[in-house]
């Protein structure tokens, strides 16, 4: 499967070379987050530690309950640890205001999960171009990405859908190509199979770690799919909070 080029990932690449790779990706240091407390606190993340490399795909497994969904939610910066660093693309969300957060988000992340978030109003084409018409940045060639990755998910005979013409499955992979658009410096995945079939889960996977290697970018997939492993550099195992 080819991914399609894009300017980002010139910039991408210059960026890595320019401050060195180290400076990229992601980076988790010591992280603990405990929901609640006294008598009813959860530890949902003991002491975890995760480098992922700038074009490194990394695939998270573990049980049900073990903390996968709150490692994205802390690698995202969409939840503060309660203690621990975490560093996304040289920017360590940890020591940010809320603002300067959510705009390092917005700038260097890419969120693929169960629930698709997609807007309503807007077509499959038109969610993957928006960001890109806010910016001020919609050419010809961000166009011609955009059918592109619609068409790497098969959705060609979708892209003028709205979400609600969708269905799961459809919405998802609307949302990985949305993710995708962005070439972000990170790429964090909640179980992109889940509503999906077997051969388009494999397509969607494929996907995936292409694009990872393409546009140097940190992605880190949860799943209970063992199948996925092998499109991974690096399996991952969370049991109770703690990764091995
Ligand atoms: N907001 C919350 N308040 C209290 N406990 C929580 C909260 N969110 C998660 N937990 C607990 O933290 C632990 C880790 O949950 P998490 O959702 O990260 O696991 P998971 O591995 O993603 O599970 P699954 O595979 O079922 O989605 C669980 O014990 C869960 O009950």
């Amino acid at each position: 499967m080819t991914v399609p080029a894009a300017g980002a990932a010139a910039t991408a690449a210059s960026d890595a070379t320019a401050s060195g790779t180290a400076a990229r990706g992601l980076d988790l240091r010591e992280v603990t987050l405990v929901h609640g407390d006294g008598d009813t606190a959860v530890t949902a993340l003991d002491q975890v530690t995760l480098r992922v490399a700038p074009g490194e795909f990394v695939a998270v497994v573990g049980p049900s309950g073990s903390g996968k969904s709150s490692l994205l939610a802390v690698a995202g910066g969409l939840q503060r640890p309660t203690s621990g660093t975490v560093t996304v693309a040289g920017a360590e969300l940890t020591s940010l205001t809320d603002k300067q957060r959510t705009e390092a988000r917005r700038r260097h992340i890419g969120f693929v999960f169960q629930q698709s978030n997609l807007l309503n109003s807007l077509t499959v084409r038109e969610q993957l171009l928006l960001p890109l018409h806010i910016d001020g940045r919609l050419d010809a060639a961000a166009r011609a990405r955009a059918d592109e990755l619609i068409e790497a998910v098969g959705l060609a005979h979708r892209a003028g859908s709205r979400p609600h013409q969708l269905s799961g499955g459809e919405r998802q992979r609307a949302g990985l190509a949305r993710a995708l658009m962005a070439s972000p410096a990170v790429l964090l995945v909640d179980e992109p199979t889940s509503a999906l079939d077997r051969a388009r889960s494999a397509e969607a996977v494929r996907l995936i770690a292409a694009q990872t290697r393409a546009h140097g970018t940190a992605t880190v997939m949860v799943t209970h799919d063992t199948a996925i492993m092998d499109d991974a550099d690096r399996v991952c195992e969370m049991v109770d909070g703690r990764l091995s």
